[in-house]
């Protein structure tokens, strides 16, 4: 027979050790819950970095209107600074003079340093942008030569070190000389300031220009694509399509805003094709993690010796 205090006893401690193990379960039960609430927040992070690679934000990119003093002091000095004769003497300046000889792969390693003052969306060195570019274009499954286009198509940088007077001769987006500024370029107010704002001539839609004429014979603000584009139209095997998106890629009035029809030939409709498929790599790739230099080195080094091998004339 069991005893009453027994009994007491023998309750208290089963419910003893009742109290124990739900406190255990407790414990159990806030882990699960930190754990699934940790998940969900990772997965919800997950899922916005996925998602932002996969649609990329478009609206993220070139927003002038909310862009730093670095950019608008920019723009400002080259619209300022780019007429039609310092397009024309430029131009007489660079024909048949070399000013440096190396392989893209030196040029490269030579604008890492360089940070674009035009840009509002990459601050990275310049070696960095274009393996993000080249890279976007190869995930893609895009031909070799396109892939290379990425690779080299802002190495006209180096202007920066061939006595250029800042960088409103080398970077930004690029606009047709010597006609109409076109209200499709960004800061269109800041033409005012240019001299050539102020000639009659040089303000109606066609200025020195026959109606379709074709963009081969137009001038574009000297900078950075006019001078690769001639590099490598000289000592690449790149193909037609590459020159353009070299020659075109910052001339977004163009290629983006649809500025310069009435200059355009059949063919530039052709080129315009190239240049579109082409600018989505340039600009939505400067979001990308940054590539390692190192390792992609030997795959890109095959592409350059196919197409622009050895030493070049700059
Ligand atoms: O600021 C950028 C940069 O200079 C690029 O290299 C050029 O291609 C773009 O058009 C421009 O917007
Ligand atoms: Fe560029
Ligand atoms: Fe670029």
């Amino acid at each position: 027979m069991v005893h009453a205090p027994e009994i007491t006893d023998y309750v208290k401690d089963a419910a003893h050790k009742l109290d124990v193990v739900s406190d255990e379960v407790d414990a159990v039960n806030v882990l699960k819950l930190q754990n699934k609430e940790a998940a969900a927040a990772a997965a919800a992070e997950f899922d916005a970095e996925s998602k932002f690679d996969a649609e990329k934000d478009k609206t993220a990119f070139r927003q002038y209107e909310d862009a730093c003093d670095r950019v608008k002091n920019f723009y400002a000095e080259q619209h300022r600074k780019q007429t039609l004769e310092y397009n024309i003497n430029i131009r007489k300046q660079f024909q048949n003079t070399v000013r440096a000889r190396m392989t893209i792969w030196e040029a490269m390693e030579l604008l890492e340093k360089l940070v674009d003052e035009s840009d509002p969306d990459t601050s990275v060195g310049q070696i960095e942008h274009l393996l993000q570019t080249a890279e976007a274009i190869r995930r893609d499954g895009k031909p070799d030569w396109m892939q290379l286009t990425g690779l080299v198509h802002d190495l006209g940088k180096l202007l920066c070190f061939f006595g250029a007077e800042g960088q409103w001769d080398v970077v930004g987006d690029t606009f047709v000389v010597g006609c109409k500024f076109s209200d499709k370029i960004i800061y269109p107010e800041t033409f005012k300031e240019n001299p050539d704002y102020n000639d009659p001539k040089l303000q109606t839609e066609l200025g020195i220009y026959e109606p379709n004429c074709g963009l081969d014979n137009v001038l574009l603000s000297w900078g950075h694509d006019e001078y690769i584009y001639d590099v490598l139209r000289r000592q690449s095997t790149l193909p037609k399509a590459a020159l353009s998106m070299l020659r075109y890629h910052s001339f977004y009035p163009w290629h983006r805003e649809g500025a310069y029809r009435h200059l355009m030939n059949a063919d530039d409709y052709e080129q315009l094709k190239a240049v579109e498929a082409f600018n989505p790599y340039d600009l939505y790739s400067k979001s990308d993690s940054p590539p390692k230099v190192d390792e992609l080195k030997e795959y890109y080094q095959a592409l350059i010796d196919k197409y622009i091998p050895g030493e070049i004339e700059w």
